[in-house]
């Protein structure tokens, strides 16, 4: 099993006339939820564009599983949920599965499995426009695990999901982890960092802190018992300072 599912150098992103990513080094390892947090607007849907290969005014290297992102093998191996739902409206969960599956040249039998691991299995023939908003995006997350993608990129998955949900989710992304999956998962809600088994905190387009939750609140002074939003600000105060 490869160490790193994503080693990137140097990494700069200008889009429009705007340089967003300003620069960047940084790992993913395999086998590892890895949260990626910061406000509105620091650049995280940018970063996780780049890594998928489909970022334009990208600068630097960029390697994903050991290819350069954006490769053409690279498609099987990835799997992306942006932030709009990726399914078809007029299509039910089993047959937007079916239609993927096929694209993919996955077997359609791993299409049950998916609907198992995304808990739609009750929902599996209803219209995915008849969903609600929490379905409809576990709907494209299972979606985005056909084929057993060793790199899974999650842009905000856990948004508008009720707690009992949100668990769920987080559940499963532990146990893809385990399995050796690289879950990349990217939030602006800092409650869901100490779920992660490390987090990168974005500002602006550079890190400020890359490390265990527990790293980052050593480094920002702060005892176990802080939460990280504590640690982000601390950690931005003291830049500023
Ligand atoms: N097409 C574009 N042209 C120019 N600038 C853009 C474009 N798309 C996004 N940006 C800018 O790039 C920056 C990073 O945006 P990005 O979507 O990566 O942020 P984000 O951290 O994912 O935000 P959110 O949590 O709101 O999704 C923002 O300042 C945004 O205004």
């Amino acid at each position: 099993m490869m160490k790193n599912a994503v080693e990137v150098a140097g990494l700069t992103v200008v889009r429009g006339r705007r340089e967003v990513l300003h620069g960047l080094d940084f790992t993913i390892p395999a086998g590892q939820v890895t949260g990626l947090l910061g406000p509105s607007g620091c650049g995280k849907s940018t970063l996780m564009r780049t890594l998928v290969g489909v970022q334009a005014g990208v600068t630097g290297t960029v390697t994903v599983l050991g290819e350069p992102a954006g490769s053409p093998v690279l498609r099987h191996r990835i799997g992306y949920v942006t932030q709009a739902p990726s399914v078809y409206d007029d299509l039910s969960v089993a047959e937007n599965l079916a239609f993927f599956a096929r694209v993919l040249g996955v077997d359609r039998r791993e299409t049950r499995q998916v609907i198992e691991a995304v808990d739609l299995v009750d929902h599996a023939d209803q219209v995915v426009g008849r969903l609600s908003g929490g379905q409809r995006s576990r709907a494209s997350l299972a979606v985005a695990l056909l084929g057993s993608p060793s790199l899974l990129v999650l842009d905000e998955p856990t948004v508008g999901l009720d707690p009992v949900l949100r668990e769920d989710l987080w559940a499963m992304f532990h146990r893809l982890a385990d399995g050796g999956v690289a879950v990349l998962v990217s939030s602006h809600v800092m409650d869901e960092a100490e779920r992660c088994d490390r987090l990168l905190l974005m500002r602006d387009g550079v890190f400020i802190a890359d490390g265990t939750p527990t790293e980052i609140k050593e480094k920002a002074g702060l005892d176990r018992a802080a939460d990280i939003e504590q640690a982000f600000l601390t950690i931005v105060r003291g830049e500023a300072a």
